[in-house]
């Protein structure tokens, strides 16, 4: 799809939001601009951390969150989660094909439960699974550090594997987004963009910031400002 066509989106990384306030920092995010709400999954198994499971998508929906719950499954196993989270209210479930036992069985456990699926990419693996499964997914995510804690560096590889990532999809003309998550700010949002991505997760470049409208702001301004080249 041609770059001025592409309909931008901003998933803000809980991750990186006070936690002791989940609701509010949702709630605010939300407020100042934000698409989806980016929900990091970590097992201290498939990566070396521990985050949040299905009551905190549960909470955060009964707290009266109504934008779509990105849930992204850094775990392994990935099958025995999945129901939990449909039920918890996620819009979306993605998960990494390494951690998946079947994984064209995990994607239609979760299409099953109405919620749109997608794979995972980490920075070194290749997008060979892909080819086999464009039919059937919503969302290619390109990890653009290693996957386990906000906070790193965007790999300049990414941009690479978006390009790699892109071309396939258009190809395939399938519906589906691409998912960058990592490093994103906006000092770098419009060469993301650029090389592919529609989908932006940030966690630490937004919530750092005393002024989540303004950052979000700035962000959508460099990619208008791509738009319009
Ligand atoms: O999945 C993640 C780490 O595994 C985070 O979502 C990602 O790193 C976003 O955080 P930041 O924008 O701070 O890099």
């Amino acid at each position: 799809m041609a770059l001025a066509d592409r309909d931008f989106l901003i998933a803000p990384s809980i991750l990186a939001a006070d936690l002791a306030r989940l609701g509010d920092e949702v709630h605010d995010v939300l407020e100042a601009g934000a698409d989806w709400v980016h929900f990091d999954v970590m097992d201290n198994h498939y990566v070396p951390n521990l985050t949040f499971g299905p009551p905190v998508c549960k909470a955060l929906k009964d707290y009266g969150i109504t934008a779509p719950l990105d849930v992204h499954l850094m775990v392994k196993p990935v099958d025995r989660l999945i129901g939990d989270f449909l039920e918890a209210g996620a819009a979306s479930i993605t998960f990494h094909p390494e951690a998946s036992e079947h994984i064209d069985r995990s994607l239609q456990l979760i299409r099953d439960g109405g919620a749109k699926c997608g794979l995972v990419f980490n920075p070194a693996t290749p997008l060979y699974y892909l080819k086999h499964v464009l039919d059937k997914i919503d969302i290619v995510l390109i990890m653009s550090v290693n996957p386990g804690f906000g906070g790193q560096s965007f790999i300049p590889e990414a941009l690479n594997k978006l390009r790699e990532a892109r071309e396939l999809i258009d190809a395939s003309g399938q519906d589906i987004r691409l998912e960058v998550d990592g490093g994103v700010k906006t000092e770098n949002i419009a060469e993301v963009a650029k090389a592919g991505a529609d989908t932006f997760v940030a966690g630490s470049a937004i919530f750092s910031k005393d002024d989540y409208a303004a950052t979000i702001a700035d962000m959508r301004r460099e990619l208008d400002r791509l738009r319009s080249v």
